[in-house]
């Protein structure tokens, strides 16, 4: 089983690279949904706050690798030749998936603080954190997990600087590619 993980920093377009590879035909496990499934069985609503809240005491009771622990039985279940993660967060999950998966694949999608900015106040997602201070806010807590290192061992990169078509085909192309390697 190939293996992709997406890692990028808040409104960086992995949902979008998840997306692509949903139309392909990929299986995509997203690892914010198996917190979204811890907040909605403890009847919270999915705000950033309380998502951030359960991530860290999930890290804190079970080291900074719980996420990864709890998304990779899923990833085995689909039981297909490849399998998109989407939603890494610290490379101590890089380096859990690189150790239980043989052909495990980092992608990186590289996109600068007021661009996301713009595309996260379009979007408006529930958990959205709208204003310029809350997105750094977000971004400090996710680099606090590690997000930089793990960025920074990415095997690819791909970068969402211009227009959703130019990175929709460019990340379909490499999809395409490394699904033809699987
Ligand atoms: N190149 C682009 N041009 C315009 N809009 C884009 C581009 N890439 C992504 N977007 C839009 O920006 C928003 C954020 O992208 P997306 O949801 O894929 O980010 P994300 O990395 O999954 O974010 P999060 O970490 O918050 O889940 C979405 O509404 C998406 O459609």
């Amino acid at each position: 089983m190939k293996v992709i993980g997406l890692v990028g920093l808040p409104a960086s377009g992995k949902g979008e690279c998840s997306s692509i590879a949903g139309e392909l035909g990929i299986p995509v496990v997203v690892m914010g949904d198996i917190i979204r499934a811890y907040a909605k069985d403890g009847g919270l609503e999915a705000t950033d706050q309380h998502l951030g809240a359960i991530a860290r005491r999930l890290r804190e009771e079970k080291g900074m690798a719980a996420l990864a622990e709890l998304t990779a039985p899923a990833v085995k279940e689909k039981d297909a030749p490849i399998v998109l993660i989407d939603g890494i967060r610290g490379v101590a999950e890089v380096h859990h998936f690189r150790e239980i998966f043989d052909d495990f694949i980092l992608i990186a999608i590289d996109c600068p603080f007021p661009l996301r900015l713009s595309r996260l106040q379009e979007r408006g997602r529930s958990d959205d954190t709208l204003s310029e201070a809350d997105l750094r806010s977000r971004d400090e807590r996710e680099c606090s997990f590690g997000l930089g290192e793990a960025m920074d061992g990415a095997d690819r990169r791909v970068s969402n600087t211009g227009s959703l078509q130019s990175f929709r085909e460019e990340v379909k192309r490499m999809l395409q590619e490394l699904r033809s390697q699987s």
